[in-house]
């Protein structure tokens, strides 16, 4: 009896219709390029009225640019993230990529071009090349697999496990940085026009956090290279973006490269003393 009261909640949240956004199609372009621009976006989550998380953001980020965001916790960078993929739209302003609307364009054909890596990706019980090929809808062959795999420094250390690819993951065989370059290597095989990584703020091994740093290089290198957004937490990854924005308290504080913000001995200059001194 105690199930019927919950599964009634349960099918009332199934008969709900899909939300009018996916159900709407949009603007799809030819091809992506990869501009993205911020025009004085602000924007306020529903459930915290009238405090912005992000306030009057101007930014333009050129197609094929990487650039790391970095700021104090709170500043406002997932929110800048979340609303690119439009999970929210902003409550004053507009983005737009490659100069359309982001509200104009189809929404699931935006998400096909994005490659998204969160801080804690999720892996199923499944073997890893279903885990690398999860949410691919191009067409793919083993060896793309591989080139992926390959890009997101994942293919050594596949070919140790048991199994190789064709390995059970498990929660226990891999760690959080293994488990963060099979999550690349899933974006990556989309071969996304766009890719954004938030980096994992919790320790990761020394090994991993060298291929997560080479993983941005390699990205960047890439012939088809792609505009590439990384949440970074590390120096080491911060410093090889084309550009730097800082983020305070939802406004962009500072832009640009390392040694200029060092120079300008503001914000910057203080978050990176400040993680050097945590390794002094
Ligand atoms: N889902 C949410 N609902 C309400 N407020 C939120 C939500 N997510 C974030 N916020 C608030 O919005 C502001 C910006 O948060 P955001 O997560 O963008 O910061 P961040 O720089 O990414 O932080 P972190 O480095 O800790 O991930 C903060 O004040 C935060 O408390």
């Amino acid at each position: 009896m105690q199930s019927t009261g919950a599964s009634e909640k349960v099918f009332q949240m199934m008969d709900l219709s899909p939300t009018k956004q996916s159900l709407v199609e949009g603007l799809k372009l030819p091809k992506l390029m990869g501009q993205i621009e911020f025009a004085n976006v602000s924007f306020y989550y529903p459930s915290r009225n009238m405090v912005h998380a992000i306030r009057e953001v101007n930014l333009l980020l050129h197609p094929k640019e990487v650039v790391a965001i970095v700021g104090l916790s709170g500043s406002g960078k997932s929110t800048l993230v979340n609303l690119l993929l439009r999970l929210y739209e902003p409550t004053d302003g507009q983005i737009l990529m490659d100069g359309f609307p982001l509200r104009d364009l189809d929404v699931k054909w935006l998400r096909e071009r994005i490659g998204f890596v969160g801080q804690e990706p999720r892996l199923f019980r499944k073997d890893i090349v279903s885990n690398i090929t999860y949410g691919c809808t191009r067409k793919i062959t083993h060896d793309d697999v591989i080139w992926a795999a390959k890009q997101a420094f994942a293919h050594d250390f596949i070919l140790s496990l048991p199994n190789g690819y064709n390995t059970l993951v498990d929660n226990a065989l891999l760690s959080g940085g293994q488990k963060q370059r099979i999550a690349i290597a899933r974006a990556i095989l989309k071969d996304p026009d766009i890719l954004i990584l938030d980096e994992a703020t919790s320790a990761l091994d020394a090994e991993s956090e060298h291929y997560v740093k080479e993983v941005i290089h390699a990205v960047q290198d890439d012939v088809k290279s792609r505009t590439v957004i990384v949440i970074a937490h590390r120096l080491s990854t911060i410093r090889g973006a084309d550009r730097i924005i800082v983020m305070d308290g939802g406004r962009v504080a500072e832009m640009g490269g390392h040694s200029d913000l060092i120079h300008k001995d503001g914000l910057y200059a203080r978050l990176i003393k400040r993680q050097m001194d945590a390794f002094a």
